[in-house]
């Protein structure tokens, strides 16, 4: 009996494993570590026949004194706990590396002719390459050498990678490397030092006759280095698999209408075998282009949407997409009468949303394509008007209007009333809408009266965010001539509207922000209680929403905060941090 294998996984595998979890916890969902059990347990199941035939093979061996004792099929608990340990620490890093990765837009239908093509055609090449790779390692298994270890990693793990190839190939080819190549290449790096040490110190020992002899390092066998980026492969290649098949189940409610919050291992791969031919390729670009819009111009909701899960995140993206849209087709337009027009046709389109006729459907989607925007479009087709109330809608497009008055040389923002209407009717909307997703996708856990309360202390909380937004956007105002600060408090400080418009960085204007800072800050603390009674899976996230836009508040009371087109930003540290700690406090 002894200690050294044990003290490998204190001094090696242990910590990395504390790291990793002290980092991810306030991210981690119940899918997530429904996952790692998932892989956990296949790791387990699939590695223990082959290792424990390898250790009667005498392939690899354990000095009695490097070990405790136990053994399961004579594999010592030391090793048992090594697979478990791997998996979880590469699975955790995969989980950190992807955790904004929308994986939605990265599904390819057969209707995108090119892309679909390309990736079928490197689907085949690399299924060649491994079919081709598991022949000769069988070959070097029959041969029973100096190749037979290596033919017996090659003969057990090719099956799993070209099983999981086949069904996951777009996401491996599609996702970026930092979710795919780095938690394989980082873990298995970090291994092979630590087996290097390992094999020196004797801990196990390789037999001389059944492997080829080569070494990447000195003390580090060919067959040990490529043991390793074998099993951490299988780990992200099994992630990934499992990423893809939840895609695919969130992506398309037409194929898929319920879909479990863990759904079952028959789901999954009944997702995974659902033909591309079937995707809804329009459905995959409009995602594609609401996401750009959301990180593009949104670094707050991008960051937050990152911490929702299945179809929440995608309908709260494509509910940020519709929002933007509206809003910058009646901001951007050249004159007032245009952007008016924009006004009666997205009024138009929620008639026709929300009439109760039958071909309702097509005469939409041909009213949106006559009547807006090819760069629009996508978001008016997506936006989910199935399960979201006219009201707020109706609304928001209201609240648009009152921006329409500056464009008369009005200043329509009179009073604190005026400014509050204004802020309930363009974004209180907002967060009734953002809330009656997080409803729907809740399986009713909250009651009647208690969502009540929650959409309230939301349209407050909108309001808050509303006067932050203004607080922010003093100068970028001034330049379109609006002013957002009332003009009763303009009075107070014996200033009128076009004063701030000749000189927005005035000490007096940086009193009135301050004002409306307070006043935002005042409502924020009130109604952000009313987040703790959210459905349990989008409270940390809701959290996070609210808290990184208000830290553009907190920010604008701070000196030499740093400015990027006029507008302070939070530094994406910061950026992290806030929604690290709102997570954390759920
Ligand atoms: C996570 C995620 C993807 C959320 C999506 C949120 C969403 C749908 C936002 C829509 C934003 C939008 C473009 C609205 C049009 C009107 C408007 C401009 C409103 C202002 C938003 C600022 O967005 P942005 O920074 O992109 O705009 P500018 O560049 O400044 O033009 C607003 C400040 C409103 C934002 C308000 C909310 C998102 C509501 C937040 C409240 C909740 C989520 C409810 C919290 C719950 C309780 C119970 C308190």
């Amino acid at each position: 009996m002894g200690w050294d294998y044990a003290l490998v996984h204190l001094y090696y595998n242990i910590p990395p494993a504390a790291l990793l979890t002290a980092c991810y916890y306030p991210f981690c969902t119940k899918l997530d570590v429904y996952k790692i059990l998932f892989l956990v347990i296949i790791a387990v199941a699939s590695t223990t026949p082959w290792d424990s035939y390898l250790i009667r093979r005498r392939i690899w061996t354990y000095p009695s004194d490097a070990i405790v004792g136990p053994t399961l099929f004579n594999i010592p608990a030391e090793e048992i706990f090594f697979f478990v340990i791997q998996t979880y620490n590469t699975s955790l890093l995969y989980l950190l590396a992807s955790k904004p990765t929308f994986h939605s837009i990265y599904l390819r239908g057969e209707k995108l002719l090119h892309d679909g093509r390309r990736l079928r055609t490197w689907r085949w090449i690399a299924a060649v390459f491994l079919v081709a790779a598991i022949l000769l390692g069988a070959a070097m298994i029959a041969q029973n050498g100096r190749g037979l270890y290596m033919g017996l990693i090659i003969v057990w793990a090719g099956p799993f990678i070209l099983s999981l190839w086949m069904l996951a190939y777009q996401l491996l080819i599609n996702l970026p490397a930092s979710n795919t190549l780095f938690p394989v290449l980082a873990p298995t790096l970090y291994l092979w030092i630590v087996d290097t040490i390992a094999l020196r110190r004797g801990t196990w020992v390789i037999q001389s006759g059944t492997k080829l002899g080569w070494h990447l390092w000195d003390g580090l066998d060919v067959e040990e280095a490529f043991f390793f980026l074998v099993t951490n492969t299988l780990i992200v290649f099994g992630l990934v698999a499992f990423d893809n098949a939840l895609a695919i189940l969130n992506t398309f409610p037409c194929h898929f209408p319920a879909v479990a919050p863990l759904p079952s291992p028959v789901q999954l791969v009944k997702a995974l075998l659902f033909s591309p031919s079937h995707y809804q390729d329009d459905r995959i670009l409009g995602l594609q282009e609401a996401l750009k819009r959301l990180r593009k111009k949104s670094r707050s909701f991008y960051l937050a949407s990152g911490c929702f899960e299945g179809r929440l995140r995608i309908d709260l993206i494509l509910l940020y997409s519709f929002c933007r849209v509206a809003d910058d087709l009646v901001d951007n337009a050249s004159s007032g009468a245009e952007a008016r027009q924009w006004i009666v046709k997205l009024t138009e389109y929620l008639d026709i949303c929300y009439a109760k006729t039958a071909e309702k459907s097509t005469s939409r989607d041909a009213f949106i394509r006559s009547a807006f925007p090819a760069q629009a479009q996508s978001a008016l087709l997506l936006l989910p008007t199935a399960y979201l109330s006219p009201t707020p809608l109706y609304d928001l497009i209201r609240g648009f209007e009152t921006d329409l008055d500056f464009s008369t040389g009005h200043f329509p923002i009179a009073d604190e009333l005026k400014l509050k209407i204004y802020g309930s009717r363009v974004a209180g909307t907002v967060a009734e809408l953002c809330l009656e997703l997080a409803f729907h996708h809740s399986n009713g856990q909250n009651g009647q009266q208690e969502r009540q309360e929650i959409v309230q202390a939301g349209g407050r909380m909108g309001i808050a965010l509303q006067y932050v937004n203004i607080a922010r956007d003093i100068a970028v105002d001034v330049k379109n001539n609006r002013v957002y600060i009332p003009t009763s408090w303009l009075d107070s400080k014996v200033l009128r509207p076009e004063d701030v418009l000749k000189d927005p960085s005035s000490l007096m204007v940086e009193a009135l922000r301050q004002r409306l800072l307070d006043e935002a800050m005042d409502i924020y603390k009130e109604a952000k209680g009313a987040i703790e009674l959210l459905p349990s899976q989008s409270r940390g996230p809701m959290r996070v929403a609210v808290e990184s836009y208000v830290e553009i508040g907190r920010l604008l009371r701070e000196s030499g905060y740093k400015v990027k087109a006029g507008r302070a930003t939070v530094p994406k540290r910061r950026r992290l941090r806030v929604a690290w700690t709102a997570l954390r406090k759920g």
